[in-house]
């Protein structure tokens, strides 16, 4: 499957523009065994840039690749780069932060200090799923087989799940715990939320896989899930390495990702993690003022 479109057009009077994107995408494309740029823009002729994209990621390369391209040529240093439509969605929708960060890296610990503290609504996908689970629907049983193979649903369930919960909430600040954990939650997010919610940046708990599985193996004396053993454990990890890191990627180019050491003391990621909520609500209040 090839992908052409809306860089070419947007970007015919402006060789250099298109060079750089060019090869931003091709760099990010590059990595983790996605595909390549299959026919770079030239500087000097700029009417049409072809992605060549494998069936298997068709789908979600058409839904969300436009979109971070748009993002792409957006950022300044892109002389020439017209905007198509607004980079961001208004300022009224719904503030998301997603909360990502491998199983065990303390993301629901942090949030919960975060409600606390800061008053947002937190979402755990991973809690939504195991509570539609045990609710007797037709997809508990499939659901359960993920879970314990550390596999990711699909996301026509997740979203719906945390669309649903944001809607019934109605709040205007949501973190948004364990998703997007693939590039399947991601362009389903884009395809059913993107422009109803906004967001408004992605903080990512980083800790080495040693201290996560002893944590979790701590965690499952007690917790009573079927994933925190150590089977499980290590198809969780995988799955993070292999399908969440991609994600990261994307949003790091956006500039939105902010990481935070999750291997020190609870009350030491804390103090970094309210740092961050305040300089994001800080930036509000300035952008509010203006
Ligand atoms: N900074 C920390 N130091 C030591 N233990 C921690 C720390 N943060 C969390 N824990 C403990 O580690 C375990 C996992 O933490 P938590 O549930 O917050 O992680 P998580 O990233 O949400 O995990 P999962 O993705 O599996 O749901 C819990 O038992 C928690 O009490
Ligand atoms: N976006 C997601 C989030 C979670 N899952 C499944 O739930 C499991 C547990 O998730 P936690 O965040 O609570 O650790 C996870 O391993 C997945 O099987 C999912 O499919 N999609």
């Amino acid at each position: 499957m090839s992908w052409r479109g809306a860089l070419s057009r947007r970007l015919a009077g402006s060789p250099r523009a298109a060079a750089i994107a060019a090869s931003g995408v091709a760099g990010w494309l590059g990595c983790a065994g996605y595909p390549t740029l299959a026919e770079p823009a030239s500087a000097k002729r700029v009417d049409e840039l072809t992605l060549r994209v494998p069936p298997r990621l068709a789908a979600d390369f058409e839904a969300w690749l436009p979109s971070y391209v748009k993002q792409l040529v957006e950022l300044p240093g892109f002389l020439g780069a017209k905007l198509l439509s607004a980079a961001t969605p208004a300022d009224e929708a719904p503030a998301v932060v997603f909360v990502l960060g491998g199983p065990g890296a303390g993301k629901g610990t942090q949030c919960a200090r975060i409600v606390e503290k800061h008053g947002y609504v937190h979402l755990s996908a991973g809690d939504l799923l195991r509570a539609e689970r045990t609710s007797g629907s037709a997809q508990g049983q499939m659901i359960d087989e993920y879970i314990r193979e550390g596999k990711i649903v699909p996301v026509e369930v997740t979203v719906k799940l945390l669309l649903d919960a944001i809607r019934a909430d109605g709040g205007r600040r949501f973190l948004v715990d364990g998703f997007p954990r693939n590039t399947n939650n991601l362009s389903g997010w884009q395809g059913q939320a993107g422009s109803a919610m906004r967001v408004a940046a992605v903080l990512v708990f980083d800790c080495p896989e040693e201290v996560m599985e002893e944590r979790l193996l701590e965690r499952g004396k007690t917790s009573g899930r079927s994933d925190d053993n150590a089977a499980s454990i290590r198809k969780r990890f995988a799955t993070f390495r292999d399908e969440t890191t991609p994600v990261l990627k994307y949003y790091e180019h956006q500039g939105l990702v902010t990481t935070i050491d999750g291997t020190r003391p609870v009350d030491e990621v804390w103090a970094d993690t309210t740092a961050f909520i305040d300089s994001l609500e800080a930036g509000w209040r300035r952008r509010e003022e203006a």
